[in-house]
């Protein structure tokens, strides 16, 4: 096969054209034969393993980390099958490099490079080259595809003494960038990688350690930058992440599944996706609340309530309790006895869980001595005559009897019940809910907040349904609580090393099955045993059910990723900072998001404020200026809300022109509304052909309004968990927050706005969500 690119030439002749095009059919084809023959590889090493039956059941275990790692190395490939090749580089000197998904080796034994990964350092020119700054490329070629057949190839030719003219703009591979952004929208976003521009690739493959913000205004490809972002880190420092993991963290369960085809699409799944609601292993958080609730929920000072939520539980008795040790026997225990071992038990300063058990040896100890008193005193002690003991010896047991008495107390239910209230062990929700439902309980712990705020945390105490605000809070009280796992640690520990033990033995199987093009080279394509280590194999591989590290983190709360991604970081409270920053204690991160459209009433004004008390000034940002979604006549009316919340900020430079003018018209009887909606929303359907059309309304007006569209028009999604993939969406501001649509319905704009105190804001996230098309209904202010 040739590996010297056909025409060299700009020519945009249709039959020069049809023959490069030819020829880049000839080179992909061969890349889709290769593809295939490693995924018959693979297929066919797994059957060989599955077809294996008997043996101990090390060996069944063995075969079964195999057959995995197998299946796993198909689904990569399955993966890449749409868009595999996309580019080509042509440098000054050299054979070209083709740009792809993957990368892939020929099978002859030179292992002659066919494919560059994208994430590959020979891939950068594709993105960064300039005709100012060529970096050593003569042309870049963008190749389109439509399954296996190539359909045609955008040329830009970057050395300009070649005669030809420079492009027109600063944007990379513009063609092929305007028909990316142009096109129908599914209810799913597409990954980017065959058209990130300069100003996004640097921030994806910015250096892995540290915090590094993203700011960028709506349509700027936050999302999509974050998402390649995790795929390039997972490639260049694969041994680093692949153990402790990425974790992405989204606003709602709406947004993770708009963006879930992407990582997939790059041929990565190691990365987890959640919402903040989803990081409490064992709760989910789902219920909703007012506004007003989460934003004192998400106050910084609401780490010192719970610290003395779990103080207050820490109790002196006013008087005196009695303690019927048995039928004869009433022991009792005075506040003065309770508070010195509790000052002992605090000043050890360990959480409240772990510190019990020296509060019981404390109260146990001072019980055992009042019964030894009582039992053990000689009434005969002064008297010569009574008993044979020594005269003068007023106490009859010794250390044995008195160990006995402690065990004995230890044991007792009357004790117990008794170390049950004056320090009860507590679960995080247990601590949560006692607090959250009794008045008393928050006027104590909750001293500094305003009682106003104090009421709005009140709530029944049952039945306990959790929101995502509270998230942060069960997270805070576990830590204060602290949980004696060092049993289940340690029988985990024991777990993993056999685990190893039988990964290692994998290992050597799959080695052992290698072909010869695997070997000794750095196959881009990466052989099974390149993938996995032991120590990673052994860690998805429990009790013969496979668990990916996305699987085993997310049911650890305590667990440490090894870089975390947070998107829509702007609508975090300081409490879920807290949560955030617990879970990554090597402060790699990556902080998307625009102060701009900040929602959460807790949300952020200032990247400063928020990233302050963890990392002080050490932290970067980089800023994305361009935006892809909206066009320029949509951004025009954006801009105007945008001055309204701050005069200082530049919206965001559109890439391109819609062609359409955004509407905006008045409904002068209020109570005609959902007509003229039902009116509009048919026509943009029409207008849109087979894209998406989103209904914005005003959350109080959401079920209204959402009913009337959805009776009068077909394949209408409402709800919590709306299906983006249906024709019309109608939703709320919040659920709106990261997606986009063809068209966009802005239903009661002064309604969106009263609505919350970042009204101003929210409608500004409304009136950019559009790729095409913009129409605002107005109704007239009622009376
Ligand atoms: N380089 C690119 N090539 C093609 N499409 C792009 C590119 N960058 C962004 N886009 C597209 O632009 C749209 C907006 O991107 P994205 O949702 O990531 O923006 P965002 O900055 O997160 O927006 P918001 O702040 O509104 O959530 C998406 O459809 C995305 O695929």
């Amino acid at each position: 096969m040739s590996r010297q690119s056909g025409g060299t030439e700009l020519d945009s002749r249709p039959d020069s054209e049809a023959a490069e095009i030819a020829h880049e059919q000839t080179y992909v084809s061969n890349l889709y034969d290769r593809l295939d023959d490693l995924r018959d590889q693979a297929e066919q090493r797994r059957s060989g393993v599955l077809r294996q039956t008997g043996g101990t059941q090390q060996e069944r275990s063995q075969r079964d980390s195999t057959v995995a790692m197998y299946t796993d190395q198909v689904e990569r490939l399955n993966a890449v099958e749409n868009g595999l090749c996309f580019g080509r580089l042509d440098p000054d000197d050299g054979p070209s490099r083709y740009i792809g998904r993957i990368g892939i080796f020929a099978p002859d034994v030179d292992h002659e490079p066919l494919l560059v990964d994208w994430r590959a350092p020979a891939a950068r020119p594709f993105y960064l080259a300039t005709a100012a700054a060529p970096t050593g490329i003569r042309r870049r070629r963008h190749i389109r595809t439509r399954f296996r057949t190539v359909t045609g190839v955008d040329d830009e030719v970057l050395d300009l003494s070649a005669g030809a003219p420079g492009p027109a703009s600063d944007l990379t591979g513009e063609a092929s960038l305007l028909a990316a952004v142009t096109a129908s929208r599914t209810g799913r976003m597409g990954d980017i990688v065959q058209t990130i521009q300069a100003e996004q690739d640097r921030v994806i493959r910015a250096d892995l350690g540290g915090v590094l913000v993203v700011q960028g205004g709506p349509g700027t490809g936050k999302t999509a930058v974050a998402l390649h972002r995790a795929a390039y880190l997972l490639y260049t420092y694969r041994q680093q992440l692949s153990t402790r993991g990425v974790l992405i963290v989204g606003p709602n369960t709406t947004f993770l599944r708009y963006i879930s085809h992407v990582l997939p699409s790059l041929a990565e799944t190691g990365v987890l996706l959640a919402t903040l609601g989803d990081l409490f292993p064992g709760v989910r958080a789902t219920a909703a609340e007012p506004a007003e609730v989460a934003e004192v929920k998400g106050r910084a000072v609401l780490a010192d309530v719970l610290a003395a939520a779990v103080r207050d539980r820490q109790r002196v008795p006013d008087r005196p309790m009695a303690i019927p040790v048995d039928e004869d026997v009433t022991l009792e225990l005075t506040g003065s006895t309770v508070e010195a071992a509790r000052e002992r038990v605090r000043r050890a300063g360990r959480p409240h869980n772990l510190a019990r058990e020296q509060f019981e040896v404390e109260i146990v100890h001072a019980l055992a001595a009042q019964l030894a008193e009582r039992i053990g005193t000689d009434p005969y002690a002064d008297d010569p005559l009574g008993g044979n003991d020594a005269p003068g010896d007023p106490q009859l047991l010794g250390e044995a009897d008195l160990a006995e008495i402690r065990r004995e107390l230890r044991a007792n239910p009357a004790v117990r019940a008794a170390l049950d209230e004056l320090w009860p062990v507590l679960t995080a929700q247990q601590l949560l809910g006692g607090l959250f439902g009794s008045a008393e309980a928050l006027d104590s712990a909750a001293s500094a907040l305003p009682a106003g705020d104090r009421a709005l945390l009140l709530r029944s105490a049952a039945p306990q349904e959790w929101t995502p605000a509270d998230v942060p809070l069960l997270d805070e009280a576990a830590e204060l609580l602290g949980e004696d796992d060092r049993a289940r640690r340690a029988a985990q520990e024991r777990e993993r090393r056999r685990r190893i033990a039988y990964a290692e033995g994998a290992l050597e199987i799959a080695k052992g099955s290698e072909s010869y093009e695997f070997e000794d080279q750095e196959s881009e394509i990466l052989a099974a045993t390149d993938l996995i280590d032991a120590d990673r194999l052994a860690d998805r591989h429990t009790g013969g059910e496979w668990l990916s590290t996305a699987q085993r983190a997310a049911a650890d709360r305590q667990w440490a990723f090894g870089h975390v991604i947070v998107d829509e970081a702007q609508e975090l409270s300081a409490m879920a900072w807290r949560l955030l920053m617990r879970r990554c204690p090597s402060r790699s991160m990556t902080v998307v998001g625009d102060v701009a459209q900040t929602g959460a009433l807790a949300g952020a004004a200032s990247w400063a404020a928020v990233l302050e008390p963890y990392v002080a000034d050490r932290w970067r940002q980089a800023e994305l200026t361009v935006s892809y979604r909206t066009p320029r006549e949509i951004m025009a009316v954006a801009a105007k809300v945008l001055a309204d919340i701050d005069p200082a900020l530049e919206p965001p430079r559109a890439v391109r022109d819609a062609g359409v003018e955004p509407w905006d018209r008045l409904v002068p009887d209020p109570a005609e509304l959902p007509d003229r909606l039902i009116e509009q929303v048919r026509a943009e359907v029409a207008a849109i052909g087979d894209g998406r059309l989103g209904v914005i309304v005003p959350a109080a007006d959401l079920d209204r309004l959402a009913a009337a569209v959805a009776a009068a028009v077909p394949d209408v999604a409402v709800g919590n968990d709306p299906d983006l993939v249906r024709r019309v969406v109608v939703l709320t501001v919040p659920q709106a927050k990261g997606l986009e649509f063809d068209s966009v319905l802005v239903t009661d704009p002064d309604g969106v706005v009263s609505e919350s105190r970042r009204g101003l804001s929210d409608l500004y996230v409304a009136l950019t969500r559009a790729t095409q098309r913009l129409g605002v209904l107005r109704p007239a202010a009622a009376g």
